[in-house]
């Protein structure tokens, strides 16, 4: 993993542009970090299947397509991120690499959510927090009593492979602010959602931008 950063790195900003943004240094070097992570911790973490440098690369591929899709929508600094079941950090740490918006990320599995811990600090984003619990519809159900998520609170709310497309469009709504985007991945062949605002299409995902309530 180590010898193929200088290759890793064309590759981020050759994804990057293909998504419709400039990648900066400081980012690439966030990823880099977050890459040796995965690689050195996925088995002891059980965070995912791939921990092998392809696997691992398409799944942060996917999430600049992410980044990709707030870049063409129209994100700011400061603004309030939450992505539903992180699990490994996809795409929630990839976000917290490349833009400067406030992840929270949720995770009820004890072991992925430590890793995320471990994740946030080493990347520098102490702004950014991990909450272990379970979103139920509009309800939050912590695991330790005390850490709160408000519904209706951020601006981008996405969660990948954790529910069904449709149900996580009508779900993510509720957790989002009025104008808020709900992230969404899906085939590319899926039909628009009611309220679509933006695409980002690659050969085999299709991220999607719908604008909540
Ligand atoms: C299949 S994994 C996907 C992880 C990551 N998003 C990815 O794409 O690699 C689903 C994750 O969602 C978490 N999860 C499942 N149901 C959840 C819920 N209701 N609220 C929050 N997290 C949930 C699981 O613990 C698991 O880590």
């Amino acid at each position: 993993m180590q010898g193929s950063n200088v290759d890793v790195g064309h590759q981020l900003a050759a994804a990057a542009t293909r998504f419709g943004f400039e990648i900066d240094a400081a980012a690439v070097e966030r990823v880099r970090l977050l890459l040796g992570l995965w690689h050195r911790f996925g088995r002891a973490f059980n965070l995912s299947g791939a921990t092998d440098e392809a696997g691992l690369l398409g799944h942060v591929l996917e999430g600049l397509q992410v980044v990709g899709l707030a870049h063409a929508i129209g994100w700011h600094a400061g603004q309030s991120w939450i992505d539903v079941g992180s699990g490994a950090g996809f795409p929630g740490l990839v976000v917290a690499a490349c833009l400067e918006v406030q992840v929270t990320l949720v995770e009820p599995r004890e072991r992925r959510a430590s890793f995320l811990d471990l994740a946030i600090n080493q990347i520098g984003r102490r702004d950014c927090r991990v909450v272990r619990g379970h979103i139920e519809g509009s309800s939050w159900r912590p695991i330790k009593a005390g850490e709160i998520v408000a519904a209706s609170s951020f601006d981008w709310a996405s969660a990948r492979a954790v529910f069904a497309p449709e149900v996580w469009v009508e779900l993510g709504k509720r957790w989002v602010k009025s104008g808020g985007v709900v992230v969404a991945h899906v085939r590319a062949e899926t039909d628009p959602f009611t309220g679509e605002v933006g695409r980002v299409d690659d050969a085999r995902w299709s991220i999607r931008g719908v604008r909540g309530g």
